[in-house]
């Protein structure tokens, strides 16, 4: 399973081609909307939210409702592309026309500085296009896929925001759907409603400030089987996928796995899941301290993963930088951008875990045909249940 996606920010549309998907799957776009209107929700976005209805169409891959076993092609429109038709069209243009918006003043970490020093273009549009977190969307289309796969594995799986700007959401003792119900009713995503709310204030007070935050994200999922991963080569190991996919998102500088970096400071008594057996369950652990991976492999125990979002790099306060065409200094001042994107985030988050997840499942059982898949899971799960 892998997938491509292309498109720039505010040309004409985001592109999504997954393949591997096995054929004779369920699948509907109603699913894959569901997932981009979730992604659009989060509290704290700035004014581009409200002009796209990110919608999609699939335009190859399925047919009646099922995945046909080619690969999966789906198109989201930008919206917002009729008010860039000038700047953003594919046709060539003369140079006077060019100078109109060059863009040529960096903003601190971004990528423009360093994605024109390596494709050499002068003009920082050539750049942020395909570097905005616009593309986040293309995969959610992807993951949301993905999902559909995992959902009718019965296996689960959540996305919400755990901190921003150090405001830290109580933990809670909840499945997976009550997650998924109570961080849906909270527009930043919050488990704990109290905290929900100071992180809402705090996000209009950066936003007053001219400021950005950011924050920390959590995934769970239930219900994988024990053993899917490898320890055998360092690209096989799914807790070492998982925290690259996760740091692959937009704005994300680290990820942990149940305690993380915690166990730096503890004990290994206090850090290790002791192991146990019942008829009912097969082998499990007592605590889920490391997160649900062990050697690579799930131990069948809940994933839970963290994804720190660093604060949103386009500021209104502006930051100091340098023009590439005077090279004098000046002070970076923007038209629009959004002052918290953590909520928004924790759903990419979700999508990019469950594409690593649903891809680790597929390559230890290797089907074309989603029903072989789903049968060959249930007798692997019988069989470490009795083992
Ligand atoms: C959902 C989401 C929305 C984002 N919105 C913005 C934004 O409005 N302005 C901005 O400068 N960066 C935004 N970012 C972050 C930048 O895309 C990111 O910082 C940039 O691509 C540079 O990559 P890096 O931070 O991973 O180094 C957003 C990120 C995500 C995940
Ligand atoms: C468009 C999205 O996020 C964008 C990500 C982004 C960035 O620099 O990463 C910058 C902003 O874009 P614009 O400059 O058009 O306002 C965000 O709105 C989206 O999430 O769909």
């Amino acid at each position: 399973m892998r997938y491509l996606t292309a498109g720039e920010s505010h040309g004409k549309q985001l592109t999504t081609i997954v393949e591997g998907i096995p054929a004779r799957m369920p699948i509907t776009k109603e699913e894959i909307n569901e997932s981009l209107i979730r992604r659009q929700k989060g509290y704290g976005r700035g004014k581009r939210m409200q002009i796209e209805k990110d919608l999609v169409d699939i335009v190859g891959g399925v047919r009646h409702g099922y995945t046909l076993g080619s690969p999966i092609s789906m198109v989201i429109r930008n919206d917002d592309f009729k008010h860039w038709i000038d700047i953003m069209g594919e046709d060539p243009i003369d140079e006077d026309q060019k100078i109109r918006r060059v863009v040529t003043r960096p903003r601190p970490g971004h990528a423009d500085l360093n994605g024109s020093l390596k494709y050499g273009h002068r003009d920082m549009r050539n750049i942020l296009e395909r570097s905005s977190a616009r593309e986040t969307a293309a995969r959610v289309a992807a993951g949301a896929v993905a999902k559909t796969i995992l959902k009718q594995l019965d296996i689960q799986i959540v996305g919400y925001v755990k901190q921003i700007a150090g405001i830290e959401a109580e933990e809670k003792d909840l499945t997976v759907e009550e997650k998924m119900e109570i961080s849906e009713a909270s527009p930043v995503r919050s488990l704990d409603e109290e905290a929900g709310k100071k992180m809402m204030e705090a996000i209009d007070q950066a936003k007053k400030e001219g400021d950005s935050i950011g924050g920390v994200c959590e995934v769970c999922i239930e219900g994988m089987p024990a053993g899917i991963g490898s320890y055998v080569h360092y690209d096989r190991k799914l807790d070492g996928r998982v925290a690259g996919a996760v740091n692959s998102i937009n704005a994300f500088k680290g990820v942990e796995f149940g305690v993380g970096f915690d166990a730096a400071r503890k004990n290994g008594s206090e850090v290790h899941d002791e192991i146990a057996w019942s008829e009912e369950k097969g082998y499990y652990r007592k605590t889920n301290r490391l997160g649900g991976f062990e050697g690579g492999m799930t131990t069948g125990m809940p994933i839970i993963v963290k994804g720190v979002m660093k604060p949103i790099p386009t500021l209104y306060k502006p930051l100091q930088s340098v023009d590439i065409e005077s090279k004098e200094a000046f002070n970076a001042s923007i038209e629009r951008s959004d002052s918290c994107a953590v909520p928004a985030a924790a759903v990419v988050m979700e999508h990019v875990v469950a594409f690593e997840i649903a891809k680790g499942l597929l390559e230890q059982f290797p089907h074309d045909q989603f029903p072989k898949l789903k049968e060959a899971i249930d007798q692997y799960r019988e069989e470490i249940r009795c083992f």
